[in-house]
């Protein structure tokens, strides 16, 4: 089994207040590990920790391990924009930039200096090929993103993150702003991407994380209650705070 990221003793202040504790977690390469609890629990902060998204709140104060490959993503040498190619993120509510969807996806390469309108024109259709979304927008590529539908844009969000070539995704709860069908759609698509890149998810659907993800991890009050096997999580959970989330006794 190959570990992409490895987190070991993780803490996490903000301020006084402590939102994670203690945490130890191995995220498997190429796989998709969900990451469920009820609200406050710590996941979107844990999420973040994992790109360093939180080094942007002040007062945010991390102790600990997370390494990627081995490599501490904390260590004093580590480039942050670097690791933000590598480490990509979605977020709750779609957000392309006010342009065009052409423009949306070519903004993270042209940044990493790419400057060949052929090479983006190829990274463009790869991108949205990957990200489902080719068929739909082929035709449209020089209109604005703001004219998408809601699943739509999502999709959009994830092929500009696939234009920088990651290496995880990281998902904050990519579906709670999405009718049935564009979420069906976008699980079908996490499916899809694992096959080429480590998926981390946050989602508060239990059914989600059942129909999507091989490992599962529970968090209550900031810890790490358990992790494994998503099936054994939901049909045989060791802890009870555990099976009382899952069965919707309380969350
Ligand atoms: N910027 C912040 N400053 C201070 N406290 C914060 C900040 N962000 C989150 N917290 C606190 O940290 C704890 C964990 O929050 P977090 O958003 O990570 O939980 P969550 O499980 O993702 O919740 P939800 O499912 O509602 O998004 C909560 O008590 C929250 O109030």
């Amino acid at each position: 089994m190959t570990y992409k990221i490895t987190v070991q003793d993780l803490n996490l202040f903000y301020r006084e207040f402590q939102a994670l504790l203690n945490i130890n977690l191995d995220i498997e390469e190429k796989k998709v590990t969900a990451l469920i609890g009820p609200s406050g629990c710590g996941k979107s902060t844990f999420l973040r920790t994992l790109n360093r998204m939180n080094d942007l709140i002040e007062g945010v104060r991390v102790e600990g391990k997370a390494l990627l490959d081995g490599k501490d993503l904390y260590g004093p040498d580590v480039d942050v924009v670097a690791l933000r190619k590598k480490i990509g993120m979605v977020f709750q509510r779609p957000n392309p930039f006010p342009m065009t969807v052409f423009e949306n996806i070519a903004y993270g390469p042209r940044i990493h200096g790419e400057k060949d309108r052929r090479v983006l024109d190829e990274i463009i259709e790869n991108s949205l090929k990957s990200a489902a979304l080719w068929d739909e927008v082929k035709d449209r590529l020089h209109k604005s993103a703001l004219g998408l539908s809601g699943g739509q844009q999502q999709r959009l969000c994830i092929a500009r993150l696939l234009a920088v070539e990651p290496e995880v995704l990281l998902m904050d709860e990519p579906t709670s702003a999405l009718d049935p069908i564009s979420t069906l759609k976008v699980e079908e698509l996490i499916r899809e991407l694992k096959n080429k890149y480590t998926i981390v998810i946050v989602t508060h659907n239990m059914q989600q994380a059942a129909r999507v993800s091989d490992s599962t991890a529970f968090f209550l009050n900031g810890e790490l209650v358990e992790f494994g096997n998503t099936e054994l999580i939901f049909t045989g959970p060791r802890d009870n705070r555990t099976e009382d989330y899952i069965t919707g006794r309380f969350g």
